[in-house]
């Protein structure tokens, strides 16, 4: 009988993960395009689709909120534009005004704008205009940021990411101790999505799944690799095995 369960608990999990299950959350790899050839970002999107990617992370940054600057709305219109309608535009919004981009960043084609909670002082409105823009709304949070401070706010969003590197550059050291912040957003609110980023790889996906992460983003890990397609299939797999072990746990 348990080999049974097992099996519907794994069926369960890949339906899941391709996005046609009920359960409200599944596994999706997003590489962070912030590591690749700038210069080539349109193909190196296209690339990171074809290698089996769920959707890309797009990390804008302003030079002020982090000590780094990339792009904007106009690079993600012409990415648009590029690449077509279908990839979904996960926006790390790593700018200390996200309220003066929600508009930009819907016209020129993102689907989930992303913003910082130390970045406003009005969650509740920025979340409001980002909803009636027409975009998904996502959460962030630095690591010297406490979860209990995202908390109030996961009821009227749909994702909550939680950094686990200090904003700003691809290629840093995983903080494993941003994983119980994971872990109780998962055990608080058991169909958000939660997503992971920075110095997530082969070496610490383990670690983010088993604590509750479904949305995984990488950057160099992936872009870097001379076999993208097997990271993100390794990745993928193992934030899968973890849902199934979640669901056979319950
Ligand atoms: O937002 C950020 C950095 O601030 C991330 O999206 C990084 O760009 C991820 O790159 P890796 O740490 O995976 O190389
Ligand atoms: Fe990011």
């Amino acid at each position: 009988m348990g080999s049974w369960i097992h099996l519907m608990a794994r069926v369960k999990a890949e339906v899941c993960s391709r996005g046609r299950g009920s359960m409200a959350y599944s596994a999706k790899i997003g590489p962070s395009i912030l590591s690749s050839d700038l210069s080539q970002l349109g193909r190196e999107c296209e690339r990171m689709m074809e290698c089996g990617a769920d959707y890309l992370h797009l990390d804008v940054m302003d030079g002020h909120f982090v000590p780094n600057i990339t792009f904007g709305h106009p690079m993600v219109e012409c990415l648009r534009q590029s690449i077509g309608p279908d990839p979904f535009f996960d926006m790390h919004m790593m700018v200390s005004r996200p309220e003066q981009w929600v508009k930009p960043m819907a016209a020129a084609g993102a689907n989930q704008y992303t913003f910082h909670l130390e970045a406003t002082t009005n969650p509740g409105n920025l979340i409001k205009e980002i909803r009636e823009s027409g975009m998904k709304v996502g959460l962030a949070i630095k690591p010297g940021t406490t979860v209990e401070e995202l908390a109030p706010w996961a009821g009227q969003i749909d994702m909550a990411l939680v950094m686990t590197v200090e904003p700003g550059f691809g290629g840093q050291k995983f903080m494993e101790d941003m994983m119980p912040k994971v872990s109780w957003l998962r055990s608080q609110f058991p169909s958000l999505d939660i997503e992971v980023d920075g110095g997530v790889g082969p070496d610490s996906i383990h670690r983010c799944a088993e604590a509750g992460a479904n949305m995984i983003v990488s950057g160099s890990a992936v872009v870097s690799s001379d076999d993208p397609r097997s990271v993100i299939a390794l990745l993928k797999n193992v934030v899968i095995d973890a849902i199934q072990k979640r669901s056979l746990d319950r």
